[in-house]
């Protein structure tokens, strides 16, 4: 039996690439990384530890990156550096410079958990996983900012067609500039194949008619909550089907979700999402995802 492959946004997740964080983000550079005044290392840390349990009541085992004290404190964000297929793992190639070791660390953790490295993104070519979506599974949407470009998309074309996968480009805006992180899931999370929550003021309106032409719902998160978590109310992680979790503290989010009968379970995360600009998808890589 397969014990990889997520070509899925919501299936059943019953594996998932994490990285505890560690003396790596106790000894961060706040400034250095951009993590903001909410940057309180050993509060992320018991925060994180929140999310983990949730991750396993679930009953989803998970694979361990560790810390190292290397020096990545982005690397618990293990979403980003790495995309699982079918086929086996594409090593992908981060637009924030001081996460390029990252890639190759999620190689070493695959070779040790026999999951087959299909290709990795080479020269010009940048993505982030926080930047892709599965629309279905023959189809990867890539959000084209600063962490993610062209050549990216023509080398997972590359790759990836062979295997029965198009890849499909989308701009994203400037938004809070080049230093920030604005991936396309900042601004979307599939809580199901058929429902999306949203920040429709942010989201590339070609990709928003696709979604619709394949009857996607959309639903609207509050756009005053949208601010206030600096964006991290709209990072929700689907565990299953209409079974997500968030951060805790935006009432008027999960209430919109709750209204179409999605369960929501909540974490404390100011000193980790909200301080670090990222939420629970991009602390973790589903690895097999499955109906
Ligand atoms: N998928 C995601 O949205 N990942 C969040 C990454 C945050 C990290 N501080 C970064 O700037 O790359």
């Amino acid at each position: 039996m397969k014990n990889y492959g997520c070509q899925s946004m919501a299936a059943p997740m019953s594996r998932v690439l994490m990285r505890r964080p560690g003396d790596s983000l106790r000894q961060a550079d706040p400034h250095l990384w951009n993590y903001n005044g909410y940057f309180d290392p050993e509060k992320a840390i018991a925060q994180y530890q929140a999310l983990v349990e949730m991750v396993e009541a679930t009953g989803a085992e998970i694979l361990w990156l560790e810390d190292g004290n290397d020096g990545l404190s982005d690397g618990m964000f293990t979403r980003d550096a790495s995309l699982i297929t079918k086929a086996g793992a594409v090593l992908l190639k981060m637009g924030k410079a001081l996460r390029a070791p990252e890639p190759e660390s999620h190689g070493r953790a695959y070779a040790m958990a026999n999951i087959p490295v299909l290709g990795r993104l080479t020269g010009e070519a940048l993505v982030e996983g926080g930047d892709t979506l599965w629309l279905d599974e023959h189809t990867l949407v890539v959000g084209l900012g600063f962490r993610s470009n062209r050549e990216g998309v023509r080398q997972l074309n590359e790759l990836l067609n062979p295997h029965g996968i198009e890849v499909l480009g989308f701009d994203l805006p400037v938004w809070s500039g080049e230093t920030a992180c604005l991936h396309l899931m900042s601004v979307i999370s599939p809580l199901a194949d058929d429902l999306y929550l949203v920040h429709p003021k942010l989201i590339p309106a070609a990709l928003w008619i696709l979604m619709k032409q394949r009857g996607i719902e959309l639903i609207a998160a509050p756009e005053a909550e949208f601010h206030d978590s600096l964006g991290l109310n709209l990072n929700v992680m689907p565990f299953s089907p209409r079974d997500c979790v968030m951060i805790d503290g935006f009432p008027g989010t999960r209430a919109v979700m709750e209204a179409h009968g999605v369960r929501v379970r909540t974490f404390e995360g100011d000193a980790l999402c909200m301080a670090c600009e990222g939420g629970p998808t991009c602390l973790t890589n589903p690895i097999l995802r499955e109906a």
